[in-house]
């Protein structure tokens, strides 16, 4: 295991698969293979072995960090002669668009909900917390979607410190991928849970100079690293897996693209990727990998092959 300094001084120990995959320990497999095909995102080739050699070590080095945050806080209760909070256990997890986020959400919330404890997890998407398209078109924003500036940072801000402030009962805006919009009057409830999963591009975005930043809330954040070129093409092939399934309903708001050839749809999504989500990831979303807790490196066949971790 190379625990130590490679030639440049970093904050990170590098992990191999391997020697990663070796820190599962004796903890158990807690999902069906077909659990898995139900959490799995379009086109997303994740499997068994995969979460058994990827996901329970970060399982259990999560419990581990929950439990230690649980002991900090009944420490600091002891030093207030006050009984400790309920306060849940942040999670962050950012990366590109098409990077596989979704499915790494998903699991990892089957995977800690079934912890010895049986913790109460809740997942929230920062889309939420996007601007309906009306505001984003009259802000000249409508090719920004997903961009910082494309997002209620506030409202975003205000839904975390809440959690953290222990709030009861919270609710937050619905996204809809299918309408490409937020949909009007739908809501979603979040119970104070043990564990918030949030999941986002922009989560680990440093604040605007003067504010605090979503990531000061969290206790553990994740981002979910890949190649450039093998992120366009993971998005390229999913737009073309979306316009067999999704864009057919009639609702869709890509509709169209379910309709016109192979070489527009091409051009397509070559076009939003190069323009949108490229420019995004280079400019926005990559600069904030520095500061995440973990960064899991994934291969062209989507599959981790090395583990950042941030040393404490
Ligand atoms: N145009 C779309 N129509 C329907 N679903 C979509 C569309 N774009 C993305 N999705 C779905 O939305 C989810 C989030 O996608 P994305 O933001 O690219 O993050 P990631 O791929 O990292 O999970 C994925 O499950 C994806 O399949
Ligand atoms: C909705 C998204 C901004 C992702 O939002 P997130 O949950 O990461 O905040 C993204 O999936 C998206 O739709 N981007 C716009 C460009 C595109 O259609 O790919």
């Amino acid at each position: 295991m190379t625990l130590g300094w490679d030639t440049v001084p970093s904050p990170y120990m590098e992990l191999s698969r391997a020697d990663w995959s070796a820190l599962r320990a004796d903890a158990p497999l807690p999902l069906t293979a077909e659990e898995l095909d139900a959490l799995r995102g379009l086109r997303d080739p994740i499997d068994i072995t995969e979460v058994q050699e990827v996901y329970l070590p970060l399982s259990r080095l999560l419990h581990l960090y929950f439990m230690a945050e649980g002991r900090l806080r009944a420490t600091l209760a002891d030093f207030l002669g006050a009984t400790a909070e309920r306060t849940p256990f942040v999670i962050g997890v950012a990366g590109s668009v098409a990077v596989g986020k979704s499915t790494v959400s998903r699991l990892l919330r089957t995977l800690l909900a079934r912890w010895p404890e049986h913790p109460h997890v809740e997942l929230v998407t920062t889309d939420s917390f996007l601007y309906p398209n009306q505001v984003l078109a009259e802000r000249g924003l409508m090719d920004r979607k997903g961009f910082p500036e494309s997002y209620d940072r506030r409202a975003l801000l205000e839904f975390v410190t809440a959690m953290k402030a222990g709030v009861p009962e919270t609710t937050v805006p619905v996204y809809s991928h299918l309408h490409y919009d937020i949909l009007p009057g739908a809501e979603q409830t979040v119970r104070l849970p043990d564990i918030l999963i949030l999941e986002g591009l922009n989560v680990l975005q440093p604040p605007p100079s003067g504010s605090p930043a979503v990531s000061d809330f969290f206790d553990f954040s994740i981002y979910l690293d890949a190649r450039v070129e093998h992120i366009r093409e993971w998005f390229v092939e999913r737009l073309f897996a979306l316009r067999r399934t999704v864009f057919a309903d009639e609702r869709s708001y890509f509709h169209r693209y379910s309709e016109v050839d192979q070489d527009e749809t091409a051009a397509f999504a070559h076009r939003v990727w190069r323009e949108i989500n490229e420019v995004n990831l280079v400019s926005n979303i990559l600069p904030t990998r520095a500061r995440a807790t973990l960064v899991l490196h994934k291969d062209r066949d989507h599959s981790v092959q090395r583990i950042s971790l941030r040393r404490i």
